[in-house]
Parts: C-alpha cells; sequence; structure tokens
C-alpha cells in the first residue's frame, strides 16, 4: 500500500528522514518512536504533503506528490487539529468532502461517527478541545477513503472516547479500510494492529507484522527495571 525507498526528508539543516525503506501492507499500520523520530514526515511524505528530498514514495501505486487520485483515496487527521476558527463544522467537512468527491451526505454521516451532528453549525472557535478531536477524526474519515492516516489519535482525549474510537477504527478496518496510525498511546490498537514500523532518527529501526514485532515493541517501551541493591 505505501512503498518507500530511500526516503530523505529535509528541512533545511534538520534531516528528518535519512532513507527510510518500508513497504507497509494493506490493514492497520502503528507508526511507533521516540519524540522528534521523523514518524510525523514520514505520514506526511507518504501522503502527499511532502515532497521526498531524495527517494521515493508510492501511495497505491501512485506517487502521493504528484497524483491527485491518490490523494482522493486518502484522508488524514494531524494532531493537533487546525481549523479556520470563523468556519462552522459544517463548512469545514463539506470543503473536506467536495475534495475528496464525497457529498453533503458524506458530512453528515462523518459528523455522527463521531457524534458532533449537533454542533455541525456552530463556529469551530466554539468547540471544545474534545469536539476539536472529534472534528479532525470526523474529517480524517469524510468520504470513506481507502486509506485513513491518523496522528496522535488519542491524545487527549477523555478514558471513554478511548474505547469508543478505538471500535470505530476496528470496525472500519473489518469493512476494508486501512490505517496508518501514529501513537505514544499504542496498547489499545496492539489486538488490531497487522504491522509495526518504529523511526528513529530518521530511519526504520524496526518493521514487520505486528504480532511478530510486539515483544520488542514492548521492550522498547518499558521503563528500565530498578536496581533494588
Ligand atoms: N516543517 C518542518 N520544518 C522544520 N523542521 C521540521 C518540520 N517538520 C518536522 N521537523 C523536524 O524534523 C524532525 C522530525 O520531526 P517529526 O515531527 O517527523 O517527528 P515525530 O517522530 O513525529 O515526533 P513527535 O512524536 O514529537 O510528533 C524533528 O527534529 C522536527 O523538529
Amino acid at each position: 500500500m505505501i512503498k518507500a525507498e530511500n526516503l530523505h526528508k529535509y528541512f533545511g539543516p534538520i534531516k528528518a528522514l535519512q532513507g527510510v525503506t518500508v513497504e507497509v501492507p494493506e490493514g492497520l499500520t502503528l507508526v511507533l518512536g521516540p519524540n522528534g523520530g521523523g514518524k510525523s514526515t514520514f505520514m506526511k511524505v507518504a501522503l502527499g504533503l511532502y515532497k521526498p528530498t531524495k527517494g521515493s514514495v508510492r501511495l497505491l501505486g501512485k506517487d502521493p506528490w504528484k497524483s491527485p487520485e491518490a490523494r482522493k483515496s486518502v484522508g488524514v487527521a494531524f494532531d493537533p487539529g487546525r481549523f479556520p476558527k470563523l468556519t462552522t463544522g459544517r463548512e469545514w467537512l463539506e470543503f473536506i468532502a467536495r475534495g475528496r468527491g464525497a457529498g453533503d451526505e458524506d458530512v453528515e454521516k462523518a459528523a455522527g461517527l463521531f457524534g458532533i451532528e449537533d454542533a455541525l453549525d456552530r463556529r469551530i472557535e466554539g468547540y471544545s478541545s474534545g469536539m476539536l478531536k472529534r472534528l479532525s477524526l470526523a474529517q480524517a474519515f469524510v468520504g470513506e477513503p481507502e486509506v485513513i492516516f491518523l496522528d496522535e489519535p488519542l491524545a487527549n482525549v477523555d478514558f471513554e472516547s478511548v474505547a469508543e474510537i478505538v471500535e470505530i477504527i476496528k470496525k472500519w478496518k473489518a469493512g476494508g479500510r486501512s490505517f496508518i496510525i501514529i501513537s505514544h498511546i499504542w496498547e489499545p490498537f496492539e489486538n488490531i494492529a497487522d504491522f509495526g514500523v518504529v523511526i528513529s532518527g530518521g530511519k526504520v529501526y524496526l518493521a514487520g507484522p505486528f504480532a511478530e514485532i510486539k515483544g520488542e515493541v514492548e521492550a522498547m517501551f518499558r521503563p528500565p527495571a530498578l536496581d533494588n541493591e
């Protein structure tokens, strides 16, 4: 689904990606790693928001930087979500939907999925932080794109919402959608993740079927044992 070869992305002197080679299959992929490791940059290059400095990336067999069709098949939620605050939720979601070839009824559907249908005609500046998160998730799901990129979908959400969001993702994955999820809170996804990629220092540190790399991932995130002697 995503094929990156020797992918580099520099921002002036900052080398955010330094030779990422990985093949991400269909299904649900968790992208993990330390802060500043290059996860979000990888996501942004893979969805066609950034042009690679060097190397190549294919999304659904196409160059996402050049191919509008590839981008139409992709939904994305950034973290933190940023929106034009004087627009309404409906105006924003309709704008996203039109870009994706989807209709107004898709907006109602996506808003309903995340429980913000009653707030759709209010200006975004009046939304609570929880509603902003739900709006950014609805933006990713509107029009039912084939591939959904989510950057930290569980950050800053309350406990009940974690289970609700994971359940929605699980259902949509069962319905044939693919997900690329960057999340520091990865445990809720461990039973539904098909693949995992750990990016650190702009390189792939570890990649493979999640069931096979889970042990290593757990060890990476385990705090060091205390020395009692
Ligand atoms: N647009 C940009 N301009 C300049 N530097 C950037 C830009 N985007 C990312 N960086 C830098 O590139 C490096 C990788 O950042 P990136 O956001 O990809 O990491 P990350 O793994 O997603 O981190 P986090 O978990 O903190 O979000 C960091 O040093 C970051 O400051």
